[in-house]
């Protein structure tokens, strides 16, 4: 299961007067080739078909051919697996119970970009100690979604890193990509590949026009550098993501959550010609900008979208939720000297609170029924 470590090649040249590259790279480390993981860990029969199902709810449901809301919830970021697993078993049980009203998605996300510098996720720091044992993280984040599949929940994860989607996307059902990455061509390109529904959140300066843009551009066909199963690098083409859609995360100058925020940016998204999910609706991100990543205020924006559905709003197709064991969040470190089941990146609600939540949802998207 896991991968022999090589030794890191340390090329310095004596002859730094002559050298004009990698002036500033310290060392390279050669990852392991993709196929080899997915060799070891192999996501099987049982767990494809349940990714290949959730695939068809969420976009049935973005769609709007599926009268449910997507709702996708967990940690802001995967640190612990055994808390991740944890919580993965108790949204089991409630993902079941809420089916004919939610589709529940589980976040399991393990790449986090910053807004400076900071943690960066179980791939990029699985000990969260600075040591960076990215061979050992994509073995870790592999075990950790095929171990929420074996649960019986669907995972949702943010792609950022170009190639690492080769490691684990067979296994996720919804893809994002995020506020601080949603320009950029590099992982417009990626989008354009990924094999599920991808949503483009809305600028972290709260630009929406920027998200449809990055939907206009993954649907169409790319040819841009990556990587093969073998690692090697490869002109990758793709056919185009008709399954892209837009989250409003709220922005610099505020939330965007509100009756009058979601019908403007439907009026941005109905502009962009490209029909289907982009056109019948947003998600809303019930966290960030929506709520000042303060976990209270989110359950507060959660309850006021629940009410909005009961009443009759159309318009919002998923909701998403930060979410884990405990509530808060605490500074990033060994996991021995962390509290277990709380967030080291932004604050989440407890799981008692998500319970509460959920219910409301389902029982809103009755009311919207009838
Ligand atoms: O979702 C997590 C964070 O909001 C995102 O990674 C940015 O975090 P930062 O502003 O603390 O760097
Ligand atoms: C980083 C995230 O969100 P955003 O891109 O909206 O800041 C996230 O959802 O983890």
């Amino acid at each position: 299961m896991s991968i022999t470590p090589a030794e890191p090649s340390t090329e310095a040249s004596t002859d730094l007067g002559t050298r004009t590259s990698d002036l500033r790279i310290r060392a390279l480390d050669p990852l392991p080739a993709p196929r080899g993981l997915l060799e070891s860990m192999p996501l099987g029969t049982a767990r494809s078909d349940l990714v290949t199902t959730s695939r068809r709810e969420v976009r049935d449901v973005l769609t709007g051919e599926d009268d449910r809301l997507l709702t996708i919830v967990g940690p802001c970021s995967v640190h612990d697996p055994a808390a991740a697993l944890e919580y993965a078993g108790r949204l089991a049980t409630l993902r079941r119970e809420l089916s004919d009203d939610l589709v529940v998605v589980m976040r399991v996300y393990f790449e986090k970009p910053r807004t400076t510098v900071g943690w960066k996720g179980l791939i990029n720091d699985p000990h969260l100690d600075g040591s960076h044992d990215v061979r050992h993280g994509l073995n870790l984040a592999r075990e950790v979604l095929l171990g929420v599949l074996d649960a019986g929940v669907p995972a949702a994860t943010e792609f950022l890193e170009p190639t690492s989607p080769q490691y684990i996307a067979d296994a996720v059902t919804w893809g994002a990509i995020g506020a601080r990455n949603v320009e950029s061509q590099v992982h417009r390109q990626l989008a354009s590949g990924l094999s599920m529904p991808v949503g483009f959140k809305n600028a972290t300066d709260g630009d929406v026009q920027i998200a449809v843009d990055g939907c206009i551009t993954a649907a169409s066909e790319h040819t841009f550098f990556g990587a093969d199963a073998e690692g090697r690098a490869a002109a990758v083409e793709t056919t185009g993501n008709p399954d892209c859609h837009v989250i409003l995360r709220g922005g610099r100058s505020g939330p965007n959550y509100s009756q009058e925020d979601v019908a403007a940016a439907l009026r941005v998204t109905r502009g962009s010609g490209l029909g289907g999910a982009v056109e019948t609706g947003v998600i809303v991100d019930a966290s960030h900008a929506n709520s000042g990543k303060d976990h209270v205020r989110q359950a507060g924006v959660v309850h006021e979208i629940a009410n909005r559905i009961a009443d009759g709003e159309h318009g919002i197709t998923g909701l998403m939720m930060e979410s884990f064991l405990e509530a808060g969040a605490q500074q990033p470190g060994p996991l021995s000297e962390l509290v277990y089941g709380q967030s080291v990146t932004d604050k989440c609600m407890d799981w008692e609170t998500t319970e509460d939540l959920l219910r409301d949802l389902a029982k809103a998207v009755r009311e919207r029924r009838g």
